[in-house]
């Protein structure tokens, strides 16, 4: 095992992976690079979440590799993974609701790239001004929004390298949803990769570099963000019927 800094960030390549004798993801391949924000879409039960899943340590791959900076990661325990850098910000955000904002950041702080738990809570309150407002406030008072932030800014106290996300924008407002994107770019300009899970087809391929098509566990189409947005297959994805092939944009 050798640790490389030229090359992917993350490569994933021919993954198979469930959950115990269920099957879900088949023989997928996904490149992350280092500052690009790489964009996974799918309907629903594509296998999306098992992915990132898959990378965190959750699910069990059953074949294939998952590499993080050149280091073979396949199998790992999401403590372990969370070590290296990656973290995952959850669908449902699955924040402490009894615990205060400050509490939650706290929790979250591993002490993994070695900066203090204050320098951490500082970026998170420059990015997130109504945390560091509300940072004694119970997290179950707060909004869908600002508790997406909160989900956010807890994933940030362990310093990561690669964030991923599972749909940030779920169920928020839009004004708030185009706020998290904002963020979101704000992070992979300051260095931060990002896989990014979203049903927001539009807005994740404007904000996004390179983005895979998830359908039945497999990649159906993968290309530049714009391109992808420009593909009539995309919209047949979503609407059912295409082609099994794998398409390259
Ligand atoms: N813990 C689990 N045990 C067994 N099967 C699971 C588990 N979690 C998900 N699955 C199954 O894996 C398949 C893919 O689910 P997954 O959550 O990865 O899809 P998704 O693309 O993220 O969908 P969604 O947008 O609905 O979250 C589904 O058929 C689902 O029922």
């Amino acid at each position: 095992m050798t640790s490389t800094t030229s090359g992917p960030l993350l490569r994933i390549a021919g993954l198979s992976s469930g959950y115990g004798r269920v099957g879900v993801l088949e023989a997928i391949s996904i490149d992350v690079d280092p500052h690009e924000i790489v964009v996974i879409l799918g309907p629903n039960g594509a296998g999306k979440t098992t992915l990132l899943n898959s990378i965190s340590g959750v699910a069990r791959p059953s074949a294939g590799s998952i590499a993080f900076e050149g280091r073979d990661i396949t199998g790992m325990r999401p403590e372990q993974v969370v070590r290296l850098g990656i973290t995952h910000c959850p669908e449902g955000r699955q924040i402490f609701q009894r615990l205060t904002v400050e509490e939650n950041l706290v929790a979250a702080h591993i002490g993994r790239g070695g900066k203090s738990f204050e320098a951490l809570r500082a970026e998170v309150f420059e990015l997130f001004p109504v945390l560091k407002e509300r940072r004694n406030g119970m997290a179950s008072r707060m909004s869908g929004g600002q508790q997406q932030m909160l989900a956010i800014g807890r994933a940030l106290m362990a310093e990561p390298k690669l964030l991923m996300l599972d749909e940030p924008s779920l169920g928020l407002a839009p004004k708030i949803v185009h706020q998290i994107f904002r963020i979101i770019l704000d992070l992979s300009r300051n260095g931060i990769s990002i896989l990014l899970v979203e049903q927001n087809v539009q807005l994740a391929l404007e904000c996004g570099d390179y983005a895979y098509l998830l359908n039945t566990g497999k990649v159906k189409l993968h290309g530049p963000a714009q391109e992808m947005a420009a593909h009539s297959a995309l919209r047949e994805h979503y609407l059912g019927g295409a082609s099994e092939d794998v398409l390259h944009v």
